[in-house]
């Protein structure tokens, strides 16, 4: 499906990381949100992937760094105009993600009317696990993705939860944004986002599928 380079380490392609929020109504409630009748997306730069072994930036404009574990969707196959019925086809395989956010800023740019570039797309916001292919998940809604912090549970959804599906999203995105080939859809965060420090740890996971581990450092400047 992929072309000849490999999408197993989708993450140096340097593509888009399309992010949609408020996938979750229990996620948007308790960020006092409305429940959306259509996508919220927003993007983030590719500097933003950071692997296990490197550290989670604290950037030094934020008091109030939230995490938010989403499941990853890899494009294998890029397209304009996709339609739900095959968007599937599009599909290379799957990643556990965090969203990290600064929420007091993105507070700030939501009273503002500004766009939300300092609160989500900073570098080292798109924590990433290994490249999970496609036939490991049957169903991307039918997985449980779970967070930890310090070994204390903060957050614990089913996919099964998500407003718009997987195939949906592939094709809303698709009549906006042209997808191509290694980029990334973060499918939205289930609610328990809460906030992280300098040193924390956070760990994450879905079902008996993947897992991984972060820590959080504070940005030189
Ligand atoms: C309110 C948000 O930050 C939306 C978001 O990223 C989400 O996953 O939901
Ligand atoms: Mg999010």
């Amino acid at each position: 499906m992929a072309s000849s380079r490999n999408l197993s380490r989708f993450w140096e392609w340097g593509r888009k990381i399309i992010c949609v929020g408020r996938n979750y109504a229990e996620h948007a409630k308790e960020l006092k949100n409305e429940v959306p009748t259509e996508p919220v997306l927003f993007l983030k730069a590719p500097s933003a992937y950071v692997r296990e072994g490197a550290p989670v930036l604290l950037p030094y404009y934020t008091n109030n760094l939230h995490h938010e574990v989403e499941l990853g969707v890899v494009i294998g196959k890029g397209g304009t105009n996709i339609a739900q019925s095959n968007a599937m086809d599009h599909v290379e395989g799957y990643a556990l993600c965090l969203d990290m956010s600064a929420r007091d800023v993105q507070d700030q740019c939501k009273k503002k009317g500004l766009p939300w570039t300092l609160a989500k797309a900073f570098d080292t916001s798109c924590p990433v696990s290994d490249f999970i292919p496609k036939e490991t998940i049957q169903d991307p809604h039918n997985l449980k993705i779970w967070l930890k912090v310090n070994d204390n549970l903060r957050q614990e959804g089913h996919t099964s939860s998500m407003i718009f599906s997987v195939p949906f999203l592939i094709s809303y995105i698709s009549r906006i944004i042209t997808l191509e080939e290694g980029d990334l859809i973060l499918t939205g965060t289930p609610k328990g986002v809460a906030a992280v420090g300098e040193n924390d740890e956070m760990a994450a996971g879905i079902d008996n599928i993947i897992t991984m581990k972060f820590q959080i450092k504070k940005q030189l400047q």
